[in-house]
């Protein structure tokens, strides 16, 4: 039993910081946050005195304990002179036993932080308890997209348009905004909450010595808090979040959702993260826990917004991630629904703050000249007035419904990342550029990530530089979400992986060290170009990006380099080792036969299994000759071929591929 010993004042409570994880590992359903009894004095074991006693808990009765209910809170973890705790429950009842130690409260522990360090971050006004852990993940100050769009959105609640190079930080341009308005939110609500239980404790008020009941939110100086809408909606078990966050791609999504617990570390904010090829059910799970923030992908939250587990009518914060992709015509129809509902209601429409962010938001297209004459003459005759810049941000606002909106451009004008380093090979055949990219990743071993522009190009490519030994790993929309994510995981981890994707992968991932890009074909848009581009040579890093092009993709080419304005000679050409190109020619005219042929092997066994199945089915004689051999004669010749072709190739892989005189260094490479 606690007795808390009071003089006549109030209780003061602060926050306990917990392991931002125990939030989201399933951990704590319905946990918001535990505070502790800040000035208090322990007379005897498990008394507390508090000094400025005023009991305001309406849930502070004397002599009233529920033995049931025990919070157990223990000491987890050390970090940096912090302690955080671990607090076990078993459904509705929070199960904690015993306080070990009285945690120190985020201003005290700031003490392990050189107090100026805090400062970059709090000139711009980003409280305390997120700096922290901003610094803690070596972040010392912040990047120049987030000095422009943090102060308006943090102090004038502006809706931020965000457009800056890849790289450069802009997801804690609107998650650090989006934190601390839910912060702000919570401590709103708090305050009322706390005011009303005020006025109906007046009695308790007189009172000189109050014990605290262990079934009410806690154990002595510590409770367990359930702040805000989203908890008090868990009864009926409907998730109203404070903040979406959507994009476009499944991947993007779970690695906002990193960052945003990161930064969330120590402000009690839960974030959930719903996309498409993940259990419903899990999901499901993960929403009963009430998370303020959900980061989703427009489809999957769409379900879950019909079938009424989330309900979008409460949300404070919007933020749209490569916002320009999202809203292209006929690519998210469950995103304008999104926005439709969510706009429904003016009054909510008009309190919520929205992010719009991309780094091409305000590219702009040349326009075929017959386009480009018909809108002149409208201009002329005063039918337009917008120019195709304000068309497209124009369109986004109206979309979204964001209202003075402050616009944060940060792009340069050629697009890219200031880091980065643009190349291109000119390839005279489909044979020729094979063996150039096999060439590069093999003359060049470092992570690489190659883009395609379809998916049967990333399944041949895979093919052959599997039969290659480069051991490539794909990524594109038709694989299982499971095995996407496995290869991804393989890419992050291993220093030489090459990664072989379509778009999927172009837009917002962040993966440390990837050193090179390679365009296996010109991407369809410049908006693809600088994305995909732009998963090198981030956070200031170098990188490199390698445009392979056949005669056929002059044209994109071309158009490419209109719309990002620039000259077709701007590009330099990446210097090619003719005589080691010449010397790998069998190699890649073997490996291609072989990729051929197995292709054929596999249609005619999937064919023949398909004809024995039907035989049997229909209890048929099958002829044995035709089902082992496949009827001799072609078949039986291609296998043969096969076996004779892949031993020749694995005698030439046998040889390192190196020049007579290593001369040769990419100039460009650094
Ligand atoms: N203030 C900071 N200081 C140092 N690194 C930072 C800072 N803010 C973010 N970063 C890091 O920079 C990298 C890029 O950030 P982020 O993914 O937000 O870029 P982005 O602008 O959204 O890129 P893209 O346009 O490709 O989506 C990340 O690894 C992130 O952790």
């Amino acid at each position: 039993m606690v007795k808390v010993k009071n003089k006549g004042k109030r209780l003061s409570w602060k926050p306990v910081e917990i392991d931002g994880s125990l939030f989201t590992d399933g951990g704590c359903e319905g946990l918001v946050g535990i505070e502790e009894l800040t000035d208090y004095e322990l007379t005897e074991e498990n008394e507390v005195i508090d000094r400025n006693s005023k009991i305001k808990s309406k849930k502070v009765k004397k002599g009233k304990v529920d033995k049931k209910k025990k919070v157990k809170v223990e000491p987890k973890n050390i970090v940096k002179g912090l302690n955080t705790f671990t607090v076990t429950h078993s459904g509705d009842n929070c199960e904690v036993e015993g306080v070990e130690t009285v945690c120190e409260s985020i201003e005290e522990s700031s003490g392990t932080i050189p107090e100026e360090s805090f400062y970059p971050w709090t000139n711009i006004h980003v409280p305390k308890v997120i700096a922290k852990s901003l610094l803690e993940e070596g972040f010392t100050e912040p990047t120049e997209i987030q000095s422009n769009c943090i102060p308006p959105a943090l102090k004038g609640r502006k809706d931020i348009l965000g457009a800056a190079e890849t790289g450069s930080g802009k997801t804690l341009a609107f998650g650090i905004p989006i934190l601390y308005g839910i912060m702000k939110q919570k401590e709103k609500e708090q305050n009322q909450d706390e005011n009303q239980i005020e006025e109906g404790d007046e009695e308790e008020e007189e009172e000189e010595e109050e014990e605290i009941d262990e079934s009410a939110d806690g154990i002595g100086c510590v409770k367990v808090m359930n702040l805000g809408p989203a908890s008090r909606n868990m009864s009926d078990g409907q998730c109203r979040p404070l903040a979406l966050v959507l994009t476009p791609t499944r991947e993007l999504a779970m690695q906002i959702n990193k960052h945003l617990l990161v930064a969330a570390r120590y402000t009690g904010i839960k974030v959930a993260v719903l996309v498409g090829g993940m259990s419903v059910d899990k999901q499901k799970r993960l929403l009963r826990r009430m998370p303020e923030i959900v980061v989703a992908t427009p489809g999957r939250l769409w379900d879950l917004v019909k079938t009424g587990e989330v309900i979008a009518t409460n949300v404070r914060f919007l933020a749209i991630d490569e916002a320009d992709r999202m809203t292209e015509v006929n690519h998210f129809p469950e995103l304008r629904s999104l926005l439709e509902l969510l706009n429904t209601d003016q009054a909510s429409c008009k309190h919520r703050q929205n992010f719009i962010f991309s780094a091409t938001l305000t590219m702009v297209h040349e326009l075929p000249k017959h386009v480009k004459k018909k809108l002149e003459k409208q201009k002329k005759k005063g039918k337009i007035t917008t120019d195709q810049t304000e068309g497209k941000l124009g369109k986004l606002v109206d979309l979204v419904g964001a209202k003075s909106a402050k616009v944060v451009d940060l792009t340069r004008r050629e697009a890219v990342a200031q880091t980065l380093t643009e190349t291109r090979v000119q390839c005279a055949s489909p044979e020729d550029k094979d063996a150039q990219l096999y060439l590069f990743l093999k003359r060049n071993p470092a992570r690489t990530l190659v883009f395609c522009n379809s998916i049967g190009c990333v399944k041949r490519l895979a093919s052959l530089l599997t039969i290659l030994d480069c051991h490539p790993l794909p990524l594109h929309a038709s694989m299982p979400q499971r095995q996407r994510l496995k290869n991804l995981d393989r890419f992050r981890e291993k220093e030489d992986a090459v990664l072989l994707a379509t778009d999927v992968a172009a837009r917002g991932l962040d993966i440390a060290r990837v050193a090179h890009v390679a365009h296996f074909q010109v991407p369809r848009t410049a908006e693809a170009y600088v994305h995909r581009s732009g998963r090198t040579a981030r956070a200031k890093q170098r990188g490199l990006t390698v445009l392979f092009m056949q005669p056929q993709e002059m044209d994109a080419y071309r158009k490419l380099c209109r719309t990002l304005g620039r000259n077709e000679k701007d590009m330099d050409d990446l210097p090619v080792e003719g005589e080691l190109l010449a010397a790998i020619k069998e190699r890649i005219r073997l490996a291609r036969d072989i990729e051929r042929l197995e292709q054929r092997v596999k249609r005619d066994q999937s064919k023949r299994g398909w004809l024995e199945r039907a035989a049997r089915e229909m209890d048929m004689l099958v002829d044995e000759e035709e089902v082992v051999h496949g009827g001799g004669g072609e078949g039986e010749k291609e296998r043969e071929q096969l076996i004779v072709k892949r031993r020749r190739l694995s005698e030439l892989l046998k040889t390192p591929i190196r020049p007579r005189m290593n001369n040769l260094r990419y100039p460009l490479l650094g």
